[in-house]
C-alpha cells in the first residue's frame, strides 16, 4: 500500500463518523436544492402567498426557519447519538477503558503506522495474580472493584498516548506507540512495583504478571497476540509477579 493511501485510510477511519454525517448533510442539501430548484418552490411559495392574501409571506417564511431549525437538531441530535454509540461499541462496561474488539483494531492499525513511519512500538500484557482467590474470598463484586481500581492505577503510570485495553477478564493489555522493547519492558517493571506496593483497601496486597513484546512489522495480530502472551505465560510459569519479554516466537 502506497503512503499516501496509508495515510487516506488512517484519516478515513478516524474521522469516519464525522465523515459519514458530512456526507450524509451535503446529500441532503444537495437533494433539498435540486427539489426546490426543480419545482421553483421559492417562487411557487411567493405566488401562493400573493394569490392568498390570508397567509402573510411572513409566516411562511418563519415556518420555514423553524423547519430548519428543527431539521438541524435532529441531525445534531443523531450526530451525537451515533458519537455515543460508536463509544459504547469501543468501550469495555465495567472498566471503561477499550474493549477488546477496539484494541485490535488499533493494534492493527498501529502496525500499519510503524511500517509508514518506520519506528518501534511495543505491546504489554498483565494478568493478575491469583485472581480467582480474590472473587472467592471476598465476592465477585469486590473482585470488580479491584479490577476497576487496577486498571486506574495502571492508566495513571502509562503516558496519554499509551493505550490500555481489558483483554479478557483479569488481563489487560498495554498498546505503547513509538516505544521500544527497552523502555516497554522498563516500563513494565515499574507497574509491577507499584502493584505490589500498594495494597488494596478491601484485599490487602495484589500481584499481576507481565509478558513484553516488540509489535512486529510482518505480523498477524493473532501472532503479536500470541508473542506477548508467551512472555506472560512464562512469567506465570516462573512463579507470577515478574517481567517477561519475549522478542520472537
Ligand atoms: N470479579 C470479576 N472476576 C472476573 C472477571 N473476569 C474474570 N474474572 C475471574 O478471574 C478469575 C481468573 O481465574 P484463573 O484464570 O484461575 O486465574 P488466577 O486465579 O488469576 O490464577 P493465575 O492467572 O494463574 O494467577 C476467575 O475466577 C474469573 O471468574 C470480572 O469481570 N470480574
Amino acid at each position: 500500500m502506497s503512503q499516501m493511501m496509508v495515510q487516506v485510510r488512517h484519516f478515513m477511519y478516524e474521522h469516519r463518523v464525522v465523515l459519514k454525517d458530512s456526507v450524509l448533510l451535503v446529500l441532503f442539501v444537495i437533494m433539498t436544492g435540486t427539489v426546490l430548484g426543480y419545482f421553483e418552490v421559492a417562487e411557487w411559495i411567493y405566488e401562493y402567498s400573493r394569490d392568498h392574501e390570508e397567509i402573510e409571506l411572513d409566516e411562511l417564511i418563519l415556518t420555514i426557519a423553524i423547519s430548519s431549525i428543527y431539521l438541524i437538531a435532529f441531525i445534531l441530535r443523531r450526530y451525537f447519538d451515533l458519537r455515543n454509540a460508536v463509544k459504547a461499541a469501543n468501550t469495555d462496561p465495567l472498566i471503561g477503558i477499550t474493549n477488546r474488539r477496539k484494541g485490535s483494531e488499533l493494534i492493527e492499525l498501529e502496525i500499519d503506522r510503524m511500517n509508514l513511519h518506520q519506528f518501534t512500538s511495543s505491546l504489554i500484557l498483565f494478568d493478575v495474580d491469583d485472581f480467582k482467590q480474590v472473587n472467592d474470598n471476598y465476592g465477585h463484586s469486590v473482585g470488580d472493584m479491584v479490577l476497576k481500581e487496577m486498571s486506574k492505577r495502571v492508566s495513571d503510570e502509562v503516558r496519554s498516548s499509551d493505550i490500555m485495553i481489558r483483554w479478557g477478564g483479569e488481563e489487560f493489555l498495554i498498546l505503547c506507540p513509538r516505544t521500544d522493547l527497552n523502555d516497554a519492558s522498563m516500563l513494565a517493571e515499574r507497574l509491577r512495583e507499584k502493584i505490589e506496593a500498594t495494597p488494596f483497601p478491601e484485599v490487602g496486597r495484589i500481584t499481576a504478571s507481565f509478558g513484553v513484546a516488540p509489535l512486529q512489522e510482518s505480523e498477524t495480530l493473532k501472532g503479536q497476540i500470541d508473542l506477548v502472551d508467551q512472555g506472560l505465560y512464562f512469567s506465570k510459569r516462573e512463579g507470577k509477579n515478574q517481567v517477561t519479554v519475549c522478542s520472537q516466537r
